[in-house]
């Protein structure tokens, strides 16, 4: 195993989350995380769900950075107004939107049940 490639490989990785933390809507998501793991801690959350929270957030950063890169290699590949270029963005886009509406989902069943006493 070459322990060098390995230690750089995760330098670029690194490098395409600060790129990342440079869009409004990953700035957006990081708030959003802060902003849950705050009420989380206030609120007390078991073992599992803090899991859970802690698979989201991660799912809902990682979906935006391969977002990024699929709207990057669209933009690479043509300058044309091209209907694949708008399907190949659309698509992304939507695999954002659904995971984003699943969050908040799973947030309500978490938070709501404790902040309201209905559990
Ligand atoms: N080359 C293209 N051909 C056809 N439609 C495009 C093309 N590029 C972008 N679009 C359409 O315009 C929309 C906005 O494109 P844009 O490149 O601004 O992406 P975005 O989703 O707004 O990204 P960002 O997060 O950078 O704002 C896309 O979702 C897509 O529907």
């Amino acid at each position: 195993m070459n322990v060098t490639k390995f230690f750089t490989s995760f330098k670029y990785a690194f490098a395409g989350i600060v790129l990342a933390s440079k869009e409004q809507n990953f700035r957006f998501h990081l708030l959003s995380m802060i902003i849950v793991i705050i009420a989380a801690i206030f609120t007390g959350l078991s073992k599992i769900e803090w899991i859970i929270i802690v698979l989201v957030i991660a799912g809902m950063l990682s979906l935006e950075l391969i977002n990024s890169a699929i709207e990057n290699m669209v933009d690479l590949a043509t300058t044309d107004i091209h209907p694949l270029a708008k399907a190949a963005k659309d698509l992304a886009a939507g695999a954002v939107l659904i995971f984003a509406i699943a969050s908040v989902i799973i947030a309500v069943m978490i938070f709501i049940p404790k902040w309201f006493n209905l559990s």
